[in-house]
């Protein structure tokens, strides 16, 4: 008996399926069925398949889509809203004063949407989100399409939507079990930092987290304040406290980690923990400078991410990459640092293993779900292209992000939003800005 049509061939001019590493295939044909990769195959081969839509696409680049690993997705609507301050400033006096006063589900609602949109145009199909009111961003992500992580977010002190860590926790629980069996959505435990939660909450969240088998996302050593103030108040360092909380593991992601001596190298590596690289949110913020090429050459699984929007002031991925890849060979004093292809291989693959998601996406192997990215390499700032990763990484911008696909479905068609009112998001982002900046 003979396999079922495809849905859908691909037939771009480069392929980049980021594992096996480093390998272009050029005129290849992607075949999607059931929302899953069923066919990787030279082009003349992959067109003896029957399909019931084939799409050439002509200098077009076609990877797996962005794994965003670090944001706060609403918080597009604090964009601007207080720059070029240091972290705890910006924390402390703005930022949450601000989430105090405007941040309800409402808020939520347009300011995720608004993210989800960004990051769909940017190339992004899954990302990871540490915000409040998390199943109010559940369900925005299950309306758009995209993928996402989506974690409860515990503080010791209230939050908006809950009054304390037991009922974020409590609130938290339940979502991860409405979720359970979401083909899409992925719920984790997201501890804000370790200078935020207490020892006694960090232990429920490790013994929870091991009972469920989720994942723990958490700012860590983010500064060198941060560093200081733990060895003043704990004797220790805060990866160290954590370690000795029995937080670290496989299912642990170190977001920052601008500062790594060699007891945290070796716990990270010992571990298996990823880290999150957020490197314009650090520069920003003038946090510090995590160092990836160390942590890569150690075998530390590093991941990036843009951070929330008004650290950032964007959700830009692709930007975020070419970032992390110069910004990199300064910090290692070395040109061949984050080369392009380990660049994408940060922003695909890396991602999805630290989200616990890398026998599903990230690459684009026959199984794998269909999270595709297309990109258009045949503009004039592109040319000539000897290898497309290094276009896409060091000369492209998200204005080539062409086509998006999550589980094989359209997200993304020429530039155009297939589910989303692109006019609509932007009117209420406009709104809220009038209302925020006191002119509504
Ligand atoms: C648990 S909800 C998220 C909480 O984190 C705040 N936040 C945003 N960016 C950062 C950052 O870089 N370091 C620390 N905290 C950050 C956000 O405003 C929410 O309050
Ligand atoms: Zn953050």
């Amino acid at each position: 008996m003979s396999a079922a049509p495809l849905d859908l061939l691909l037939l771009p001019t480069w392929l980049v399926p980021v594992e096996p590493a480093g390998v272009v295939l050029h005129e290849y044909g992607l075949g999607i069925r059931d929302g899953r990769i069923a066919l990787l195959a030279p082009r003349a081969e992959a067109l003896k398949q029957p399909a019931l839509e084939v799409r050439e696409l002509p200098g077009r680049l076609l990877t797996p889509g962005l794994v965003n690993a670090h944001g706060h997705a609403a918080m597009t609507l604090f964009r601007g809203l207080a720059d070029d301050l240091p972290l705890m400033t910006w924390l402390q006096e703005h930022i949450w004063p601000a989430e105090a006063k405007w941040v309800d589900e409402d808020f939520i609602r347009d300011g995720t949407e608004l993210a989800i949109a960004e990051q769909l145009k940017g190339g992004i199909t899954c990302f990871s989100d540490m915000y409040f009111f998390p199943a109010a961003t559940s369900e925005l992500v299950h309306k758009s399409g995209i993928r996402a992580q989506i974690t409860i977010p515990v503080l010791d002190f209230p939050i908006p939507g809950a009054r304390d860590a037991d009922e974020a926790l409590r609130k938290g629980l339940e979502l991860f079990d409405d979720l359970k069996q979401h083909p899409r959505l992925k719920v984790a435990f997201g501890p804000h930092a370790p200078y935020t939660v207490s020892d006694d909450k960090l232990e429920n969240i490790r013994m929870l987290a091991e009972e469920l088998d989720a994942g723990i996302h958490m700012h860590v050593q983010e500064t060198a304040f941060e560093v200081q103030q733990s060895l003043e108040l704990h004797g220790a360092r805060p990866l160290a406290r954590l370690a000795r909380l029995g937080l670290l593991g496989p299912r642990f992601q170190a977001v920052h980690m601008t500062q790594v001596d060699d007891a945290d190298l070796a716990l990270l590596v010992d571990s298996n923990s990823s880290v999150i690289h957020c490197p314009e949110s650090n520069l920003k913020l003038a946090s510090g400078f995590c160092p990836v090429e160390r942590l890569w050459q150690a075998g530390v699984n590093v991941a990036i991410g843009t951070d929330g929007a008004a650290s950032n002031n964007d959700l830009d991925l692709l930007g975020e990459t070419r970032t992390a890849a110069l910004l990199a060979k300064a910090v290692a004093g070395s040109a061949t640092a984050l080369d392009a292809h380990r660049a994408l291989r940060m922003a695909t693959l890396n991602g999805a293993r630290a989200l616990g998601l890398d026998t599903q996406i990230g690459s684009l192997e026959p199984g794998k779900l269909a999270d595709l990215t297309a990109f258009d390499l045949s503009g004039l700032a592109q040319q000539p292209v000897y290898d497309p990763v290094s276009q896409l990484i060091y000369a492209s911008g998200r204005n080539c992000v062409e086509h998006v696909w999550v589980a094989g479905k359209s997200l993304l068609d020429g530039g155009r939003l297939t589910r989303l009112d692109e006019q609509r998001i932007v009117a209420n982002a406009c709104a809220w800005g009038a209302k925020i900046a006191g002119r509504a």
